[in-house]
C-alpha cells in the first residue's frame, strides 16, 4: 500500500493547442488537508478533473492510494469524494431526500443503514436540524455543507474539493475548516483548491501553488512564502537622536536596500529570514544605536499571489 494518497507524475492537459497543465508532479501524504492555490486559469480545475477520473490527461501518471487513476477507475471512484465548484442541488427535494437518493445510488446497505448514514453525514456538517427543510431554502454556506455531506456519504478516503470556501462568510469558513481538519485526523486526505492563499493557509497543513499550468512552490505556508521570494520585509527603525549614522551603517548591511531617512526613523527593505533579522537588530544595538522600535511589514499572502499573477504575460487582443 502506498504511503501517499495521491501521486502525480508529469501530468499534462492540453485543450487543442493550449497547455492548461504542464509537467505537474505531486505527492500528497495520507491524512492531511492540502491546499492547491493559483490565480484564475492556473490549471487547478483541470488537475482536479483528472484526479477525480472525470477527464483523461494528454499524458502523465496519476495514482490514488496506490491505484492507477486512469486504469482502475471504478476502484478509484469508491475511494474518492469529489466536490465540484458550485455544485447544484435540486430545489424540489428536502435535504434528507437528496442525501437518501445519493446513498441509494452508492448502494449503501439497506434502507435503515442508508438512513443512519445520512443522519451521520448531516450531523457531521451540522445540518441535522434541517433534515426536512427544502434544499432551495438553504443559504450559500448551508448548500456547501449539504454538498459536503453528500460527498461524505460513501466514506471516501480521498476528498477533492474545488473552491469549497468560495462565497462563504467567516463563520461558515471556520466550520468548513474544522470539518475538514477532523476528517484528516481520521485519516482522510483532503485536497482543496482556492485562489485565496490566506484562506488555505489557515485550513491546510501544506500548500501547493500553481501558475500557468505549472507547480510554482509547495510546502508549509511559510515555506511557500520564502520559495516565492517573498522574504522581503518593509522595515521602519525608530531611534533616539539623529539618523544619519544609522543610515550609513545600514547601507553596508547585507539584505538591506531602498533606504529612506526620515525624522527619527530610517525605512528600508530587508531580505532575509527571521534569524537574519534578529541578528541585524542585535548588531544595531551592539553598534550603539538607541533603537526605540523596529516595525516590519511583510507581503500578505494575497500580495504574493497578485505578484505571481502580475508576472504572467497577458495575451494581446487580436
Ligand atoms: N474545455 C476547455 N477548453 C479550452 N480551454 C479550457 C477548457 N477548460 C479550461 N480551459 C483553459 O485552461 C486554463 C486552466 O483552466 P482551469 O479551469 O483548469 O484553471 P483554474 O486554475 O481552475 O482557474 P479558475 O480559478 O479560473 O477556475 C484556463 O486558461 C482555461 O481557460
Amino acid at each position: 500500500m502506498s504511503d501517499y494518497a495521491l501521486e502525480v507524475h508529469d501530468l499534462r492537459v492540453d485543450y487543442g493547442d493550449f497547455v492548461a497543465v504542464d509537467g505537474l508532479s505531486l505527492k500528497i501524504p495520507r491524512g492531511k488537508v492540502v491546499g492547491l492555490v493559483g490565480p484564475n486559469g492556473a490549471g487547478k480545475t483541470s488537475t482536479f478533473k483528472v484526479l477525480a477520473t472525470l477527464m483523461e490527461p494528454t499524458y502523465g501518471e496519476v495514482s490514488m492510494c496506490g491505484l492507477d487513476v486512469l486504469e482502475e477507475t471504478a476502484k478509484v471512484r469508491k475511494l474518492l469524494g469529489y466536490m465540484p465548484d458550485l455544485a447544484p442541488v435540486p430545489s424540489d427535494l428536502k435535504l434528507g431526500e437528496f442525501l437518501e437518493f445519493h446513498a441509494d445510488t452508492h448502494a449503501l446497505g439497506n434502507k435503515a443503514q442508508r438512513r443512519a448514514r445520512v443522519d451521520e453525514c448531516l450531523a457531521r456538517v451540522n445540518l441535522t436540524a434541517k433534515r426536512n427543510a427544502w434544499c432551495r431554502k438553504l443559504s450559500r454556506g448551508q448548500t456547501q455543507r449539504l454538498v459536503l455531506a453528500k460527498t461524505l456519504l460513501h466514506e471516501p478516503q480521498v476528498m477533492i474539493l474545488d473552491e469549497p470556501a468560495s462565497g462563504l462568510d467567516p463563520l461558515s469558513r471556520r466550520e468548513l475548516r474544522l470539518t475538514l481538519q477532523s476528517l484528516a485526523r481520521e485519516g482522510v486526505t483532503v485536497l482543496v483548491s482556492s485562489h485565496i492563499l490566506s484562506e488555505l493557509a489557515e485550513m491546510c497543513s501544506s500548500i501547493i501553488v500553481m501558475n500557468q499550468g505549472k507547480l510554482l512552490a509547495s510546502g508549509t505556508a511559510e515555506e511557500v512564502r520564502s520559495e516565492l521570494g517573498s522574504d522581503r520585509r518593509e522595515m521602519t527603525m525608530k531611534v533616539l537622536g539623529t539618523t544619519g549614522e544609522l543610515f550609513s551603517w545600514l547601507t553596508a548591511r547585507e539584505g538591506v536596500s531602498e533606504l529612506v531617512q526620515e525624522e527619527g526613523a530610517v525605512k528600508f527593505d530587508f531580505v532575509g529570514d527571521d534569524e537574519a533579522q534578529v541578528q541585524l537588530l542585535a548588531d544595531c544595538v551592539r553598534a550603539g544605536f538607541a533603537v526605540k522600535t523596529l516595525e516590519e511589514k511583510r507581503a500578505s499572502f494575497e500580495e504574493i499571489l497578485v505578484e505571481v499573477a502580475e508576472g504572467n504575460e497577458t495575451p494581446l487582443e487580436e
